[in-house]
């Protein structure tokens, strides 16, 4: 379970490029809870993401896994834990190492310290195997430099590493938005899929309201660094666009300001 406590977090305080990014979020996540985020422009969003992997420490509150607080670890210790997609398709990979030796470092994470980084014959197996769930061939292309992947490609084998050592809490930080319609769609389906047969706990930033609704079991709105609806599945399968819209204006008193935003 993650616990978001009253997580507040200010850039460059006291100057003139003070940004309030963050202030009393709190959120709670059930195990196998997947929640799409949407949100104005600098409403957090981001922020919160790069708290809760340790990218960066809250000024304030806790970021809790399980009851532990780890607030204090670093990114790398809580990559055990949690797994992250970001938006630019050459984030998650190395693309001058083969789709092979990309997964033995995803497979390593988390394991004890001098696992190695090798392919073993027992781990192509096992890359194989874990490649075609993704169902567009790359377990026939172990040996394929990543870098000369197609981005929609990039993107599948990202969210396959990120959620090889089954990770307590999957981040998706508009992880669709760089890429063309019909591969983000391609991507849309693989995601629903693993999150489904692994039951992962997952949060997605989305500018796709549509997608925002069809995703997942919860959807969060979020404005000036807090979080101001939470909508529950019972609501969120009978939400249209238009209703998601009107209930920003009504809560935040304003239209809702995203420059990237996709209605569906
Ligand atoms: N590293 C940083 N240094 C200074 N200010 C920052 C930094 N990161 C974010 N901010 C500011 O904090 C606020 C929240 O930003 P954040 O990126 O979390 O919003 P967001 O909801 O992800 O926005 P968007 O949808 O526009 O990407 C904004 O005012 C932003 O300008």
């Amino acid at each position: 379970m993650l616990e978001i406590a009253k997580v507040s977090k200010l850039f460059n305080p006291g100057t003139v490029d003070e940004k309030t990014a963050l202030v009393g979020a709190n959120l709670i996540m059930k195990p196998g809870d997947f929640i799409t985020v949407i949100g104005s422009n600098g409403a957090g969003k981001s922020t919160l993401m790069n708290i809760i992997s340790g990218v960066m420490k809250p000024d304030a509150g806790e970021v809790r896994i399980d009851g532990q607080n780890i607030s204090n670890l670093t990114e790398y210790q809580r990559s055990k834990w949690i797994g992250r997609v970001f938006q630019d398709p050459m984030a998650g990979t190395a693309p001058r190492m083969s789709i092979e030796e990309n997964l033995a470092i995803a497979y390593a994470r988390g394991k004890t310290r001098g696992f190695s980084f090798g392919v073993t014959r027992a781990k192509r197996a096992i890359f194989k195997q874990e490649l075609q769930r993704l169902g567009i061939g790359l377990e026939n292309r172990l040996g394929a430099k990543v870098g000369l992947l197609s981005g929609g490609e990039r993107q599948a084998l990202s969210l396959l590493m990120a959620t090889f050592t089954r990770p307590q809490i999957l981040l998706l930080d508009e992880h669709t938005a760089a890429l063309d319609p019909a591969r983000a769609e391609l991507i849309t389906t693989l995601t629903e899929t693993l999150v489904r047969e692994m039951n992962l706990t997952t949060l997605m930033v989305t500018h796709n309201m549509e997608q925002a609704i069809r995703l997942g079991n919860r959807l969060i709105m979020m404005d000036k660094g807090r979080i101001i609806l939470d909508v529950p599945e019972d609501r969120k399968k009978d939400l249209t666009v238009a209703e998601l819209l009107g209930e920003f204006e009504i809560i935040s008193g304003k239209k809702l300001a995203d420059d990237r935003i996709v209605l569906g």
